[in-house]
C-alpha cells in the first residue's frame, strides 16, 4: 500500500517466444522490465526439458539485479533445477497440495481459476495469487473456457480472500478496468512481447494501470 492507501499494482508479463515476433527472447524480456513489468513467468510448451531449464537459468540471471521474481509455468522440476522464485499451475497441472510439498518455503504459488467452483476450492490452499483466467477473450489461449468478463472478475473479488491476478486480452484501454475491479496483478502477454517497443508497451500499461 502507498501512504493514501492506493494498491500499488504488478505488472506480469507472461513470456511466449512467438508472439516476440522473431525479436531476441531475452531482448523483449529485459526491455519490459526496464519499462515497468514487476514478475515475469516463463512459459514455454515446446521446449525440451533442458533447453526449458537452459532458458529459466538465463533468464534468472537477467532478472536478479532488478530483483523481478521468476515463475515458471506448469514444471516444478525446471523451477526446482533453475532456482526460480515460483511456479504458476493451471487446474489440469499438478495440485495444489503436491505442489506445496515439493517446493522450498517461500516461494510463490499461483493457481489458475477458469470457474467459480475453482474459486470456493482455492479458499483451502495457500496460494500467493488466484488468476481470474481469462479475464477476456484472447488469441494467444484458445483452449480456455469462458472469459469471466469484469461481471465475473467482481464476483472473484468478493468470494475469494486471495490476491487476484486478472489475465486474457488485456491492454491499455481495459488495463485500468480490470486494476480497479479487484485484480491486484495484471498479467500480459501479447500486448508487451508483440508491441513495437516492448519497453514503451510496458511503461505505458503500467502508467494505464495507475491512472
Ligand atoms: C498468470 C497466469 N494466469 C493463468 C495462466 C494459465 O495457466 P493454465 O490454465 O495452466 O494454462 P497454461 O498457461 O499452462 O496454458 C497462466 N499461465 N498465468
Ligand atoms: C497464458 C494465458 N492464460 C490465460 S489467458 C492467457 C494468454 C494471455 O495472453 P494475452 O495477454 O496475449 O491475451
Ligand atoms: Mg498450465
Amino acid at each position: 500500500m502507498t501512504t493514501n492507501d492506493t494498491p500499488v499494482h504488478q505488472l506480469y508479463l507472461v513470456t511466449d517466444e512467438p508472439a516476440c515476433l522473431g525479436r531476441d527472447f531475452y531482448w523483449v524480456v529485459e526491455e519490459a522490465v526496464q519499462g515497468g513489468v514487476t514478475m515475469v513467468q516463463l512459459r514455454e510448451k515446446h521446449l525440451s526439458t533442458r533447453a526449458f531449464i537452459d532458458r529459466a537459468k538465463r533468464l534468472k540471471d537477467i532478472l536478479l539485479p532488478y530483483n523481478v521474481p521468476l515463475i515458471i509455468n506448469d514444471r516444478v522440476d525446471v523451477a526446482l533445477a533453475a532456482n526460480a522464485d515460483g511456479v504458476h499451475v493451471g487446474q489440469s497441472d499438478m495440485h495444489f497440495d503436491m505442489l506445496n510439498e515439493m517446493l522450498p518455503e517461500g516461494k510463490i504459488i499461483g493457481l489458475s481459476a477458469e470457474s467459480e467452483e475453482d474459486v470456493v476450492e482455492a479458499e483451502n490452499f495457500d496460494i500467493s495469487y488466484l488468476a481470474v483466467s481469462p479475464l477476456f477473450d484472447t488469441p494467444t489461449k484458445t483452449d480456455i473456457k469462458k472469459p469471466w468478463e469484469i461481471a465475473g472478475l467482481q464476483w472473484v473479488r468478493k468470494n475469494s480472500t486471495h490476491t487476484l491476478a486478472a489475465i486474457g486480452g488485456i491492454n491499455a484501454n481495459n488495463i485500468r478496468q480490470a486494476a480497479t475491479n479487484g485484480a491486484e496483478i495484471i498479467a500480459i502477454v501479447s500486448a508487451i512481447c508483440s508491441a513495437p517497443s516492448p519497453y514503451e508497451a510496458a511503461f505505458r500499461l503500467k502508467s494505464a494501470m495507475h491512472d
